[in-house]
């Protein structure tokens, strides 16, 4: 006799499973077809296709190239949308009703403010109309029978000179729908130190951020986000698998920045599909996710760019169950360590592990219970 724990679950059931995301762009996440219409409305006239679903194609494959700076060439399309406060609106509240379509319950949803002042908007107004827009899509998923929780991350872009200010705007915007802090684009050249000023803000004003780390650029990254900037979570960090050497006869020896990552616990926002697009990780089965949840890792299931990648936290979770043979309890591990992970007051992430994530898992894990026999 074996119970439900022990299978992997199927996609049905994964999408139900309660599911908690760190890592996820606001302007990677747009539908195909809010794109076409609001390119239409605004007289953007660079899209590479008009028909959504031709769109959505485009920017998989445009994505999918090796390399993290053609990757993030894409978004010039989707910033180019996003320049009024009602396209803003929209696309944060259709971003929260998607994510809760999708079975997920508490999101850190980012985005760079200073990207979306081509039109004449002010910082304050771009945070204001996302903010607007996700309490929106929050009421719209639970008049749909969903319930999430969505939380802004402001991102500064590595390669500007806006890091202090857009600190300063998530500063001034806690408690009232931001919950953090970021920094984003191209990582090769553009080391966080640049930023330690932002940062060094941030921790006087005990304010929490992440940091894209580990990604396109190795152990250096990781090691200048972590012990000069003091980030608190790592954006992606999956190259800390560099520092993890196994050997011949299946041995494990950490380095000393994976021992203090592992030690420390500190979050890994790893996304499993935008790592192969970017060349970051060469296929699933060889991801390094496989070998960091063995070791106990505080590792994270996260989708980075939801149009990009062509996923949705429910289908990184089908690939890492056909990969890995996870099962639910391995879906529950992640989830809950997400949900430690997040920037939300203690006792409101312990509540959503209690009273939300682990009843979800034992409802999904209890159904063998009540499977239905063939009759005769
Ligand atoms: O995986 C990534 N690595 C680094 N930067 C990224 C990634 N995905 C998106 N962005 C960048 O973050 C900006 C704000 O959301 C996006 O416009 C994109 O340039
Ligand atoms: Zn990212």
């Amino acid at each position: 006799m074996t119970s439900e724990n022990t299978q992997q679950p199927n996609p049905e059931q994964i999408r139900r499973a309660p599911k908690v995301l760190l890592h996820d762009h606001l302007d990677g996440g747009l539908r195909p077809a809010t794109i076409v219409e609001l390119a239409r409305e605004s007289g953007y006239e660079g899209l590479p296709e008009t028909d959504p679903t031709a769109l959505g194609t485009w920017f998989r494959a445009a994505a999918d190239s090796g390399s993290l700076e053609r990757y993030l060439e894409t978004f010039a399309h989707t910033c180019a949308v996003l320049q009024t406060a009602q396209a803003l609106r929209r696309v944060a509240a259709e971003c929260a009703e998607d994510l809760a379509a999708d079975g997920v319950v508490y999101a850190e949803v980012r985005y760079a403010p200073e990207q979306h002042l081509e039109q004449g908007l002010t910082l304050e107004q771009v945070v204001e109309a996302v903010n607007e827009g996700f309490r929106e899509g929050e009421r719209r998923a639970r008049a749909a029978g969903h319930r999430v929780r969505v939380g802004a991350l402001l991102t500064a872009m590595r390669h500007a000179a806006r890091s202090l200010e857009i600190a300063e705007l998530a500063n001034r915007y806690r408690d009232l729908g931001v919950v953090g802090f970021d920094i984003a684009g191209a990582e090769a050249g553009f080391p966080p130190t640049r930023h330690l000023d932002a940062f060094e803000y941030l921790k006087r004003e005990n304010n929490h951020f992440t940091i894209h780390a580990g990604e396109a650029f190795g152990l250096p990254s990781i090691w200048q986000a972590l012990q000069w900037c003091g980030a608190d979570r790592l954006g992606h960090g999956v190259r800390i698998i560099d520092d993890i050497h196994v050997s011949e006869d299946g041995g494990i020896k950490l380095g000393r920045l994976a021992s203090y990552v592992r030690d420390k616990r500190i979050p890994l926002e790893l996304c499993p599909t935008s790592n192969l697009q970017t060349g970051a990780a060469s296929s699933y089965v060889e991801h390094p996710i496989g070998l960091l949840r063995k070791l106990h890792f505080r590792a994270t299931v996260n989708t980075d760019n939801r149009l990009m990648s062509g996923t949705s936290m429910s289908r990184e979770f089908e690939h890492l169950v056909s990969t890995f043979g996870y099962t639910l309890d391995d879906m529950q591990w992640f989830t809950v360590n997400a949900m430690k992970s997040a920037f939300i007051p203690f006792d409101e992430r312990l509540a959503m592990i209690n009273d939300v994530i682990k009843p979800g898992y034992a409802e999904l894990k209890a159904e063998w219970l009540f499977r239905q026999t063939a009759v005769g």
